[in-house]
């Protein structure tokens, strides 16, 4: 592997959750391969898990880890690029040119990861992926998405690991449920769950109010019911998620309480699982006696993005020995 941006930089999924499976089991086997490695992890945005389990896979590979915290530590960064005689002049606040930042990190690290989220202002520009297309462009080492505007393929890496463990039937019933939120948040998780789950073993379901549908690239094959105790029935795995609006790009459309996922709402599937990506606003999106109760599945969900995030870089590890 290469870069890691997208499920196209994955030749074998099935391969990748039995690595992450396999390597919970025994975390030290690979702790050659990452010496004298360097991976630069960058956050544009907020983090816990995916900054300490990422962390923790690269060291458990024997990596050194060096981490900056691009929205506060470093110099703004201007991704734009400008064309043939209309070219960027950078007199605004950004110092610096991704140009320039992404070849100086490629110099100083081995791998590098991005977290860059939607800015949920302008979609052609979110989609576009612009941040991760400069980063692919200019830093000459292999990338690592650590939450893009439109994708968290660690998270959906850890959430395939997850529901394989847990699995009871050999063809599970998934459903990816909106939750309601007050705060516009991006569709990248919801987006990547689907994109992820199309590649496994599942009869995927995804149910939100009218107006949420995610873009089709993303939804893929799945089947929408906009009636989310009709699509809760006889749910093995309910993965809950809010999203803004894609259509109504970034909007929040609808809070209305009653998409919150409560025990009564669980009782309705096939002793299914809880899972969700954290972090979760308790009694906003699901109720207390959800995560608390022994349906729940988020710390393990959680726990499983280490194995994923050292899948993962393991595989890149191997080709650029
Ligand atoms: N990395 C996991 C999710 C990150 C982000 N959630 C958030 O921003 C929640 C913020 C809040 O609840 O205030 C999202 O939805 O993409
Ligand atoms: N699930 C997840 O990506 O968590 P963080 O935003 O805390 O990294």
């Amino acid at each position: 592997m290469n870069h890691f941006i997208s499920p196209a930089d994955v030749t074998d999924l099935n391969q990748l959750v039995t690595s992450g499976i396999v390597t919970k089991r025994n975390p030290f086997a690979d702790q050659e391969l990452g010496k004298n490695k360097t991976i630069g992890l960058l956050f544009f945005n907020s983090s816990l898990r995916t900054r300490l389990s990422t962390q923790k896979a690269a060291q458990n590979l024997g990596m050194n880890v060096i981490i900056l915290n691009v929205s506060q530590d470093s110099w703004g960064l201007e991704m734009e690029e400008g064309e043939p005689g209309n070219p960027i002049i950078m007199n605004g606040a950004k110092a610096e040119h991704v140009k320039e930042a992404a070849a100086v990190i490629g110099q100083y690290c081995d791998v590098i990861g991005v977290r860059s989220f939607a800015k949920l202002q302008d979609r052609d520009k979110d989609y576009s992926e612009l941040v991760f297309e400069q980063f692919r462009k200019y830093a000459g080492v292999p990338i690592v998405n650590l939450e893009s505007a439109t994708r968290h393929p660690l998270q959906s890496l850890a959430d395939c690991i997850t529901i394989e463990e847990f699995k009871v039937k050999a063809r599970p019933k998934v459903v990816l449920t909106w939750l309601p939120h007050f705060k516009a948040l991006p569709q990248a998780v919801a987006n990547s769950f689907c994109e992820w789950m199309g590649g496994m073993d599942v009869e995927l379901v995804v149910t939100h109010p009218v107006g949420y549908d995610l873009a089709p690239e993303f939804l893929g094959s799945a089947e929408v019911i906009y009636d989310q105790e009709k699509a809760l029935e006889g749910a093995d795995f309910v993965y809950g998620k809010n999203w803004s609006s894609y259509t109504n790009y970034g909007q929040v459309l609808v809070n209305d309480p009653a998409w919150m996922m409560t025990e009564e709402k669980m009782d309705r599937t096939d002793n299914g699982k809880f899972m969700h990506c954290l972090p979760v606003r308790r009694n906003v999106k699901v109720t207390d006696g959800v995560l608390d109760g022994p349906r729940s599945l988020v710390i393990e969900q959680a726990a499983n993005r280490e194995w994923a995030a050292q899948a993962v870089l393991k595989e890149i590890l191997l080709g650029i020995q």
